[in-house]
């Protein structure tokens, strides 16, 4: 099975719809830490075929530099889903993310169906259905002995299938959103936010990318590149952050710390597991400045 890729910043993942040449075009172009080339929703029934011959050449003609590159394919409870999988399994995406994912067993169909694919392509999943909310730690759970590496939320079709009415705040998403993170962190997926569809007011989306970050997601997935720097600024390590980080290593370091769990600093504990936490975040910022 590939190894899990925690250690790439997954700091902003951008949908493209693979139908559209303008939005293709910019794939290699930018900032973004994942490209996502979509056939699934953003593209209309009688542009399937198109899209998938528009993202392989995509695909054969390279050249994505960092950044990660991910297809959406469609479902295949659909009739495009298996000739996308078929199509797709070899032509050197780093990732294959599948749609509506609401059970373990639909990983395991997928997970087979890639059976003769390289062995360091990842499954992603979308988690957008209600099914799934009911049964995250069991699908979670297969991320040991599948290709599965990573969820996406839908936020869309979660509100759709759910009859939610959504909320600047995403009030109805909140309690799913930990649960998710949980079930990912325990079983050891990298997980990304869901889209926010407002892409002209960034003030609604840098609140949403910090609510996702205050959950603990690596990044969020994105519709329009205006939303790219504003997600790279809010999931990067902040100066404040990177300055504790720091200071909390210094301060264990010092020898009158020397075997101690717990010490104090500025006047509050800090203990090991700050420690570790300062050194991955100090980690996360070398990747990040490494990327170029
Ligand atoms: C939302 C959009 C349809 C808006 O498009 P448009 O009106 O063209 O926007 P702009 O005029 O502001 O575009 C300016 C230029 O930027 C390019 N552009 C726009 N979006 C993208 C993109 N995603 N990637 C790359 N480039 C993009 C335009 O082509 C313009 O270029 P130029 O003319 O050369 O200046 C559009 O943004 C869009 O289609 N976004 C992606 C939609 C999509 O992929 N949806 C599917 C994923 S979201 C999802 O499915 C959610 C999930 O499953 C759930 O259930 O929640
Ligand atoms: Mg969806």
């Amino acid at each position: 099975m590939p190894a899990l890729r925690l250690d790439r910043p997954r700091r902003s993942a951008l949908f493209m719809p693979a139908s559209n040449p303008k939005a293709l075009a910019k794939a290699r172009e930018v900032d973004a830490d994942v490209i996502i080339l979509d056939l699934e929703d953003a593209v209309a029934p009688e542009q399937k075929e198109a899209a998938r011959e528009a993202a392989l050449r995509a695909l054969y003609t390279g050249g994505f530099g960092h950044r990660e590159v991910a297809v959406r394919v469609n479902g295949l409870d659909t009739e495009w889903g298996a000739d996308d999988l078929e199509a797709l399994a070899r032509a050197g995406a780093d990732a294959l993310l599948v749609p509506k994912v609401s059970s373990p067993q639909d990983v395991l169909r997928y997970h087979e169906a890639l059976s003769d694919a390289p062995s360091d392509l990842q499954l992603w999943a979308m988690i957008e259905t209600a099914g799934s909310v009911l049964r995250l730690d069991a699908i979670a759970s297969l991320a040991r002995q599948t290709r599965l590496a990573l969820w996406v939320i839908g936020p869309n079709d979660l509100a759709r299938e759910l009859r939610a009415r959504p909320d600047a705040g995403r009030t109805f998403l909140q309690p799913f959103l930990s649960l998710a993170v949980a079930a990912a962190r325990a079983h050891g997926l990298s997980i990304l936010d869901g889209v926010c569809n407002e892409f002209k007011d960034m003030d609604i989306f840098r609140k949403e990318a910090e609510q996702g970050l205050m959950f603990g997601f690596d990044g969020k997935t994105l519709i329009h590149p205006a939303q790219i720097a504003p997600c790279n600024e809010v999931f990067s390590p902040s100066p404040v952050e990177l300055e504790w980080a720091g200071r909390v290593i210094e301060a264990f370091a010092q020898p009158e710390h020397a075997g101690k769990g717990a010490i104090k600093l500025d006047g509050r504990m800090v203990e090991l597991l700050h420690r570790d936490q300062a050194q991955s975040l100090l980690a996360l910022a070398r990747r990040i400045a490494a990327r170029g």
